[in-house]
């Protein structure tokens, strides 16, 4: 679930009058959706999601996320677009949460992704990367490699609860990464959690992306170790070579990596492991067991961790990228 902050029927009114939207038509709660409350709201003008940003969201990063989202949109990605009020704010308050509105996309997200939806996701998100040079404001990357430690510190005393060699097995991958981490790859803006949830179709033909939330400057290669982790294991943690594929010659197609990236990229994926690791580990530790919340499972990111560990270059992957 995800509505953690209820408003009341004159708060959102009152919050709907302030922007230009005609009358409001009905509010529905989103169930899906794990870090901050989501409605789905009609006025007369059309639909829209309203967010109420929740505790884990920094007040400082909004204006990078819903800038992004402009800037993204008006460069032609299909994203959700901030609405303005009438005083031409895109940040405003409700129910004691910084809330904004941004327009409702058309789509679903593929419970079972296939290699077709892996080819459009990599050319997507190729176009992402490109689409976000320039834009002016900068965030670093909270839950990049500097951020892994101290959260392992946070819950390492207890990680034996999730698996009896969890502590030495992210302890030893921890000071691999930190000695072998590349520093001099592409960066740009990157989307930084681009899982199927976060990737809308019609009819298998990619219609928008969403959740912006830990968007953040980084090597943009990163990110598609982020979505190759999402995208292309089976539910029994099999890598899928042909997913792989697809996915990298979307991106390849439309954005060539470098030799530096080709050469990093094992290293990049064990990365991305561990930062989903790191971060259902501390959220399965810690999540009350009768929270709404579904907990997301950390030994699926422990199987990826080890096949990656047994990589040694990116054609172990069975992939061909054209140059
Ligand atoms: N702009 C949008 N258009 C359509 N549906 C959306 C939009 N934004 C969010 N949603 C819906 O809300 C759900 C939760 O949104 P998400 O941004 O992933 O939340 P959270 O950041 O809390 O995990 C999505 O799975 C989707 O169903
Ligand atoms: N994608 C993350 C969890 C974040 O959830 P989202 O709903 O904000 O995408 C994970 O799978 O661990």
């Amino acid at each position: 679930m995800a509505v953690y902050t209820e408003i009341s029927d004159d708060e959102l009114a009152r919050f709907i009058r302030s922007y230009n939207l005609g009358s409001l038509l009905s509010c529905k709660g989103i169930a899906e959706g794990v870090e901050n409350t989501n409605y789905l709201v009609h006025t007369t003008k059309g639909a829209f999601i309203l967010t109420l940003y929740e505790k884990r969201v920094d007040p400082k990063d909004l204006p990078f996320f819903l800038g992004l989202m402009e800037h993204l949109s008006a460069r032609g990605v299909t994203c959700p677009l901030p609405v303005r009020d009438s005083e031409g704010r895109v940040l405003n308050e409700l129910a004691g949460r910084h809330a904004a509105l941004v327009t409702f996309l058309e789509g679903m997200w593929p419970t079972h992704p296939k290699a077709e939806h892996c080819l459009e996701l990599g050319k997507a998100l190729a176009r992402m990367h490109i689409a976000g040079a320039g834009f002016a404001l900068h965030r670093a990357n909270a839950l990049g490699l500097s951020g892994w430690r101290p959260l392992f510190e946070r819950f390492s005393p207890r990680a034996a609860e999730i698996l009896p060699e969890l502590k030495t097995l992210i302890a030893d991958e921890l000071s691999f990464l930190e000695k072998s981490w590349p520093a001099d790859l592409p960066q740009g803006v990157i989307h930084a959690d681009l899982f199927p949830d976060n990737v809308f179709f019609i009819d298998d033909k990619l219609s928008g992306l969403i959740d912006f939330y830990f968007a953040c400057d980084d090597a943009l290669a990163y990110d598609i170790a982020v979505s190759i982790n999402a995208w292309c294991f089976e539910p029994d943690c099999e890598f899928n070579a042909g997913k792989g594929r697809a996915l990298l010659e979307g991106y390849n197609s439309v954005r060539p990596l470098t030799d530096a990236e080709r050469k990093a990229f094992p290293t990049l994926a064990r990365g991305a492991a561990m930062r989903f690791l790191l971060t259902r580990s501390y959220d399965w530790l810690n999540t009350p067991k009768d929270a709404l919340v579904a907990r997301k499972d950390p030994i699926d990111y422990v199987r990826r961790l080890r096949f990656h560990q047994t990589v040694r270059s990116i054609e172990d992957y069975g992939f061909e990228l054209a140059r």
